[in-house]
């Protein structure tokens, strides 16, 4: 619970969530879900991210030919939910009370889904980290430099687990290679989810 372990200055913290707090959230995140229905993002580059996201907060990202940034609202025009309240007390616990995240990404990826290699920089503000929630199937999150290329490291984020990208290492590129299906029972249809809080602007 207390332990981290640290990755070219990401702090991981395993196991941060118990069992019930996941469950918690997981319940939560449905909500989300229900109100703020996932998407497929559109890359600038016309191809549909693989990972289906939605988001809760002020903001919410977005993704389309014109590029990435926040919305007020949705895309079908409904304004984001309220941020799910475990991943708020898990960013008051590790960041503190001064300020609010105004993004929770959610991030859900099937068994083919990755993510390629990218910095999280369509925030105004780097002075605040990013603190990231898995749930559900193990992934395996490969950490890079503050420049494309080069050596990377990569590390399992298993349910529970929660990674904090602050400091030196708010503007590293990151990315997930791959997720293990079946590697967790916490979503019933498998999977994993992922919850970013960021500050925006
Ligand atoms: O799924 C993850 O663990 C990372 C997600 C991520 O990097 C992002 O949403 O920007
Ligand atoms: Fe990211």
């Amino acid at each position: 619970m207390d332990e981290v372990v640290r990755v070219r200055g990401v702090e991981i913290r395993p196991g941060y969530l118990d069992q019930a707090a996941q469950e918690a959230l997981v319940g939560e995140v449905r909500a989300v879900v229900a109100a703020a229905p996932l998407f497929s993002p559109m890359t600038p580059y016309g191809k549909p991210m693989r990972v289906r996201m939605t988001s809760a907060g002020r903001y919410g990202w977005f993704s389309d030919r014109s590029g990435y940034r926040y919305l007020d609202l949705h895309p079908s025009g409904v304004p984001w939910p309220e941020i799910p309240p475990v991943a708020l007390s898990v960013w008051e616990e590790i960041v503190g009370k001064e300020r609010v995240p105004d993004c929770c990404l959610v991030n859900f990826y099937d068994g083919e889904a990755r993510m390629g290699m990218h910095q999280d920089r369509d925030e105004a503000a780097f002075g605040w980290p990013v603190v990231s929630i898995s749930l559900g199937d193990d992934a395996l999150f490969r950490i890079g430099n503050l420049e494309r290329g080069g050596r990377t490291e990569s590390v399992w984020l298993r349910s529970g687990d929660v990674a904090v990208l602050g400091g030196t290492a708010r503007l590293l590129h990151h990315g997930i290679d791959r997720v293990r299906a079946g590697s967790s029972q916490l979503l019933p249809k498998g999977g994993r989810l992922n919850l970013t809080l960021r500050v925006v602007d």
